[in-house]
């Protein structure tokens, strides 16, 4: 089995490129999506946010509003840091069920872990015990993905801003990066990459 992970910055085209990997015959882990799990009606994750938030933060169904939630991490910095202590372990911990249930389906699996917050306090520590086999980082100006983020998913402009300001910069995660893809040209320039990068994984398994 190999471990990869995929990281960048938020709108850089991760999901993207993790797509195409599945397609091609990767098995995709996605951090935001084990996020979302670990916060389910009825977890313990929920429960602990209610606490730290107050019920303000649930929707009329009982469901995390993630936009009123949003609104406040992204603006205090101290209350991210409440949000990710209470999620981050959650998501370690069905990160490696996943990873062990790939292993026992096809141990040749490429199993490609898609994380925006790899370089990050608290996922960052991932990478020494996960053992990655290669770390592959979305690469596009922060300025483009801003107007991504503007156009493409109807923020404005001053929550785009926010959104990056709370991540690591691009140097950060290019210093870790083993395989860069420029994801500012266009998507079919992308996909070119992910393909050249998938035939390299396959050679090597
Ligand atoms: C604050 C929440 C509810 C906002 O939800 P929303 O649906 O608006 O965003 P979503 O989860 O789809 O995330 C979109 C992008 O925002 C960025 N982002 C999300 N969480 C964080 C964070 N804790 N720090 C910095 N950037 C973040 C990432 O680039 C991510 O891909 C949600 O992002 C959350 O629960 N975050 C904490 C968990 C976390 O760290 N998730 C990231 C992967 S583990
Ligand atoms: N060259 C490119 N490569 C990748 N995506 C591109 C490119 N050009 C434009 N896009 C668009 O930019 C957006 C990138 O979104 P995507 O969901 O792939 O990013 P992401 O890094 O996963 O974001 P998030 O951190 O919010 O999960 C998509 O709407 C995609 O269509």
């Amino acid at each position: 089995m190999q471990l990869i992970a995929l990281t960048g910055g938020i709108a850089s085209g991760k999901s993207t490129i993790g797509k195409k990997l599945e397609e091609l015959g990767a098995v995709r882990i996605d951090a935001d999506q084990l996020a979302r799990e670990a916060v389910e009606p009825g977890s313990p994750g929920l429960e602990l946010i209610t606490q730290r938030f107050g019920g303000d933060v649930l929707s009329e169904n009982g469901e995390l509003n993630r936009a009123a939630l949003g609104t406040i991490v992204f603006n205090d910095t101290e209350a991210l840091n409440d949000l990710n202590t209470i999620v981050h372990p959650e998501v370690r911990r069905l990160l490696v069920t996943g990873i062990d249930r790939a292993r026992q389906n096809d141990l040749d699996s490429v199993v490609v872990y898609e994380v925006p917050l790899l370089v990050e306090a608290g996922i960052e520590n991932a990478s020494e015990d996960l053992n990655f086999d290669a770390v592959v980082v979305a690469d596009a100006p922060a300025e483009l993905r801003v107007q991504r983020m503007i156009q493409l998913r109807g923020m404005s402009e001053d929550e785009a801003r926010q959104r990056i300001a709370n991540q690591a910069s691009d140097e950060a995660r290019r210093a870790i990066a083993d395989v860069l893809i420029d994801t500012s040209g266009t998507e079919d320039h992308t996909i070119h990459q992910v393909e050249e990068l998938w035939q390299q994984l396959t050679r090597q398994s």
